[in-house]
């Protein structure tokens, strides 16, 4: 191994211990931040998911409102949830944890939360902000790769980024938040209809693989010092297999391990989300 590890399970609890400094300036304001979570179903990793957010909020001093619905849930049912919370005055923020069920339709959903309190960067709003360069919520996980880049020092700033996956949680939004000018990037966007991924993988000083397909970026399609970031979760005999292969590591300059990189840096950043709409409201 020659690359350089992009640690998200330090910087994660680095960035939860400043947070939790935070909560702690905003309870003494008489501040209590919550967040709600929506689970939908009987899906284990949503679950995992879920519950390892909840714990989360208990290590930084966050409010906890759990909310879960079984796989027959109708989409009735989990728009009465969301109301509820839209309504909740003691709920900062909250997700729903995705993907839904299948039958169940997720973009109503999102558009029914109130956008003040889209713990989650997802309302159409907050993604309509962030295309306009107005402050909001961020998406988790694209923010938890900027900021795993920024606190191990690795350019941005000018640097030929390509993202693979086109989902909406991390590569729709990712490329309009490198692409900002406090970021500067220039970003390539490859999916499904891409016709020569390997092409645009050679140039990329970054690359940010969120497919969900195993091992998909390979040694030779990886530019010597080039940073490699795998947000891909496939599972083979109950262990994590990402999108990066791991003869890469003998190629580029730093490399994300998973798990253990940027699955920390997602749930840290929502915690993030909610200290700042709780600082926002609370005119800090
Ligand atoms: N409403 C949302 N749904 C989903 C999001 C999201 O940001 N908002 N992202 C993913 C799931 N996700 C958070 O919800 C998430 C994924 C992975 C991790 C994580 O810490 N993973 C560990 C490994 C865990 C394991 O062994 O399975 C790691 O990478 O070290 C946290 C959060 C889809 N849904």
């Amino acid at each position: 191994m020659t690359a350089q590890i992009l640690d998200g399970k330090a910087t994660a609890a680095a960035i939860k211990s400043e947070l939790a400094a935070r909560v702690a300036a905003l309870k003494a304001k008489g501040v209590t931040p919550g967040l709600g979570t929506v689970l939908v179903g009987d899906d284990p990793g949503s679950r995992w998911y879920v519950n390892g957010k909840h714990k989360d909020c208990a290590e930084v001093g966050i409010a906890s409102i759990q909310r879960e619905l079984p796989a027959t849930a109708t989409q009735e049912d989990v728009e009465n949830v969301v109301r509820e919370l839209n309504a909740d005055p003691t709920c900062t923020g909250y997700i729903v944890q995705l993907p839904l069920p299948k039958g169940l339709d997720q973009n109503p959903v999102l558009e029914l939360m109130d956008p003040d309190k889209d713990a989650d960067g997802l309302h159409p709003t907050s993604l309509g902000r962030l295309a306009l360069g107005i402050d909001g919520p961020l998406p988790c996980t694209p923010l938890g790769i900027v900021e795993l880049l920024r606190r191990h020092d690795v350019e941005i700033n000018g640097a030929e980024v390509v993202v693979v996956g086109r989902g909406i949680t991390v590569g729709r939004s990712i490329g309009l938040l490198l692409t900002r000018r406090s970021e500067n990037a220039t970003v390539t966007l490859c999916h499904t209809g891409t016709r020569d991924l390997g092409a645009h993988l050679r140039k990329a000083d970054i690359i940010v693989a969120a497919a969900g397909v195993p091992h998909l970026v390979k040694p030779e399609d990886v530019k010597p010092g080039a940073a490699v970031l795998d947000v891909g979760v496939s599972r083979s005999e109950g262990k994590i297999v990402g999108d990066v292969h791991p003869g890469v590591a003998e190629v580029a300059g730093w490399i994300s391990p998973n798990p253990g990189g940027v699955g920390p840096m997602t749930r840290a950043m929502l915690l993030n989300n909610i200290v700042e709409a709780a600082e926002r409201r609370a005119g800090i």
